[in-house]
């Protein structure tokens, strides 16, 4: 007869929480938290992947079939609620004092959480560039501390590997499928660079008609020079942004392609009330929201561990805290959809469609 435990295995799950020695009986409950926390994160990461990967598959169609968006939408709003859920775990983990930590932390070495394989799945899987990676403190490569002490390759090592073998990246798969978006016609080189084009003009008329209201607010001279210098330089970086003139190393069919995904995120953020439109701009909010969530759990898990072994040298041998902020600060992926905030314009601002119509739901007569 079917039964709860040999549905969710629960006597086998139960036994896992013996550390090394696979003795539980030896471990205070403190070692006890320890080890089931990250055992719980370790399935918040199996689900987030199982996750990711299926909008990355969606995505790796081409063309992509626009009535599986909602469903690429699902599995991104997922893996958002799973990070949600799993950062207040740290909370749990902070429950250890340092002392209490610290009676088992040296038999840990060198052991550490950068031998998680399951994040570097994630990270490999969205995209994260190698080239962004900072170096831990003894192995030469993320890729090395996976490997057993002795240097022989270890499960976690492969695991990782068949990833990087398994597929384009979400962001590879997610920017190809930008870059046929059609803007505001055909979907060609020419339409994507004329919107750029109209797009900065907008910018244009936004900053006469703020410099016009400076004015009209009776600002000093300098105040006004000021805030048309301001506004200038916001147009020079939209212009830099959308013509990929900020890309060092980019040869002109690279830029073009790049100057397409730019364009196409700018067209949807601004016209997501067109029902065609709709769905790809919720796509590309929640991939943001999916990287803000990672770069969250990578600030709390660092509180944690800044309040529980303040700033001492990891036992993976990193700088500890001081590494672990800089991989919050430094490891960004999706670039792009997050720089366009910085350029979009207010409705009323925004170029008026030729074609607007064609984004429209087809009623049939
Ligand atoms: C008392 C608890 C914890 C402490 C003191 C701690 C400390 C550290 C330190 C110092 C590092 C940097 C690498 C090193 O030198 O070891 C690190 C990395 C890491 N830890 Fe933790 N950690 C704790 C709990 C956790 C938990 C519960 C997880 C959940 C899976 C986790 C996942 C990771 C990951 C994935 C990395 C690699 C981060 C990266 O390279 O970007 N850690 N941890
Ligand atoms: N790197 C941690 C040790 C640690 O947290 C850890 C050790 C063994 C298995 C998982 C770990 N979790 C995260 O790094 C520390 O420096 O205390």
């Amino acid at each position: 007869m079917r039964n709860y435990w040999d549905y969710i295995k629960v006597e086998e799950l139960l036994s896992l929480q013996g550390g090394f020695d696979n003795d539980e009986s030896k471990l205070s409950n403190d070692e006890v938290v320890f080890i089931v926390v990250h055992q719980v994160y370790e399935l918040w990461f199996k689900l987030i992947l199982r996750e990711l990967e299926t909008a990355r598959d969606l995505f790796r169609q081409n063309p992509v079939p626009d009535m599986k968006l909602a469903n690429a939408a699902t599995s991104l709003r997922r893996v958002v609620a799973l990070f949600e859920q799993a950062v207040p775990h740290f909370r749990v983990m902070e429950t250890l004092t340092t002392r209490d930590y610290l009676d088992f932390r040296d038999r840990l070495i060198p052991a550490s959480g950068f031998q998680s394989a399951q994040m570097r799945e994630i990270e490999i899987l969205l995209g994260l560039d190698d080239t962004l990676r900072i170096p831990l403190g003894r192995e030469g490569s993320y890729m090395a501390a996976l490997r057993s002490s002795d240097g022989s390759p270890s499960a976690a090592l492969a695991r990782v590997e068949q990833r990087r073998q398994s597929g384009p990246s979400l962001k590879s798969v997610l920017y190809e499928w930008l870059a046929r978006t059609p803007i505001d016609g055909p979907a060609t080189q020419e339409s994507a660079d004329r919107f750029a084009k109209a797009f900065i003009a907008g910018h244009e008329k936004e900053i006469e008609n703020r410099v016009r209201l400076a004015k009209q607010n009776a600002l000093t001279a300098d105040d006004i020079t000021r805030l048309e210098e301001r506004y200038r330089a916001e147009i020079r970086f939209a212009e830099r942004f959308l013509r990929a003139e900020d890309e060092e190393g980019l040869d002109d069919e690279a830029r073009a392609f790049r100057r397409r995904v730019r364009a196409a995120i700018v067209f949807l953020e601004s016209y997501r009330e067109l029902p065609r439109l709709a769905w790809p701009r919720e796509v590309i909010d929640l991939v943001i929201a999916v990287e803000q969530q990672m770069i969250i759990w990578r600030q709390r898990h660092a509180r944690m561990v800044e309040r529980v072994i303040g700033r001492r040298t990891g036992t993976g041998g990193s700088a500890g805290v001081d590494y672990l902020d800089q991989t919050a600060l430094r490891y960004r992926i999706f670039n792009d959809l997050w720089a366009v905030r910085t350029i979009l314009l207010r409705k009323p601002s925004v170029p008026l469609l030729s074609h607007e119509d064609e984004y429209r739901f087809r009623v049939e007569d």
